[in-house]
């Protein structure tokens, strides 16, 4: 069926507020990091829920210019906010973790601290949110979209932990589409897309390949050899991400 990005935005707001209503809760939060994801899924629940939407911004040790943009997501959709800064949290959280395990003489030469010190800003920022959403008894959203899911680019319980993900049937070019639709500010929509984890970290640079790829491939469209090798072997170690835990058979 071919309709219009604004007919699928309004489809998507009126899932939306179906979901918050299924559940019997109140409204639904979401982390809003300046990058375009979160920025468009701040823009579609702010539409759905005017009065119970929530962005929340959770520098962890960020580039200044991650809130920069983050508030000029906030001023532009106009969603109600809050800020809660997580870096002395991690810091005192990683340390003791690092330590402890040095102690123990568990921190061996292969130990990759910089993936699980990044991994547990993720996580922290899902704590957060969660500890917000249940004082308000609002849903969490995520912002993971169809190119991200399929290559398993997210942190397990992280930025993954959540309870809905209303834009996970979109690729990034159809994100950046509905995002520009819906008057994402200009910043938002030029900046490389990156986790933000560690400095200079990009999405594209980290995963090997181009959401061009990522999208085309998932389009049924023909993409280098090498390109479908890279995201053929990232889907296919990433399968865990997408399921519940596994549990043995009943005995
Ligand atoms: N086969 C299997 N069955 C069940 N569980 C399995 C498993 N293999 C690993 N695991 C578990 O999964 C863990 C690894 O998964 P995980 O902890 O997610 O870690 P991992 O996939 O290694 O790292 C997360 C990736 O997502 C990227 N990321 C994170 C957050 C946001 C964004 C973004 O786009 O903004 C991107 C991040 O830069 C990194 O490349 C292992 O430590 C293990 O506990
Ligand atoms: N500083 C932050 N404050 C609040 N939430 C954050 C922050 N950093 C990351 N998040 C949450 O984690 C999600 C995953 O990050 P991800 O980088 O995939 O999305 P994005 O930053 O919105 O878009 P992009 O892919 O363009 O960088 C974000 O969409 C947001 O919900
Ligand atoms: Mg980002």
């Amino acid at each position: 069926m071919n309709r219009s990005i604004e007919e699928k935005i309004n489809l998507t707001v009126a899932w939306l507020r179906k979901k918050v209503e299924e559940s019997c809760t109140r409204g639904i939060v979401v982390g809003i990091s300046g990058g375009i994801d979160s920025a468009l899924v701040a823009f579609l629940i702010k539409r759905a829920l005017p009065n119970n939407s929530l962005g929340i911004i959770l520098p962890c040790k960020s580039n200044p210019k991650d809130r920069e943009d983050a508030l000029k997501v906030v001023e532009a959709c106009g969603i109600q906010h809050m800020e809660i800064e997580l870096s002395d949290v991690h810091e005192l959280l990683f340390q003791s973790v690092v330590s402890t395990m040095g102690n123990r003489g568990l921190m061996d030469s292969d130990a990759d601290l910089r993936l699980s010190d990044a991994n547990l800003r993720a996580r922290l920022r899902m704590s957060t949110i969660y500890c917000v959403a249940n004082s308000l008894n609002y849903l969490v959203s995520g912002t993971d979209n169809a190119a991200e899911i399929h290559t398993g680019y997210f942190t397990k319980y992280g930025d993954g932990g959540v309870d809905i993900i209303p834009i996970a049937n979109l690729k990034k070019r159809e994100v950046y589409a509905w995002a520009k639709h819906l008057g994402v500010p200009q910043s938002v929509l030029d900046r490389p897309p990156s986790a933000g984890l560690w400095e200079g970290q990009t999405d594209e640079e980290e995963m090997g390949t181009t959401y061009e790829m990522v999208d085309d491939l998932l389009e049924g469209k023909e993409i280098p050899e090498r390109d479908r090798l890279i995201i053929e072997k990232l889907h296919q170690r990433s399968e865990h991400k997408r399921r519940m835990p596994d549990k043995p058979p009943v005995f």
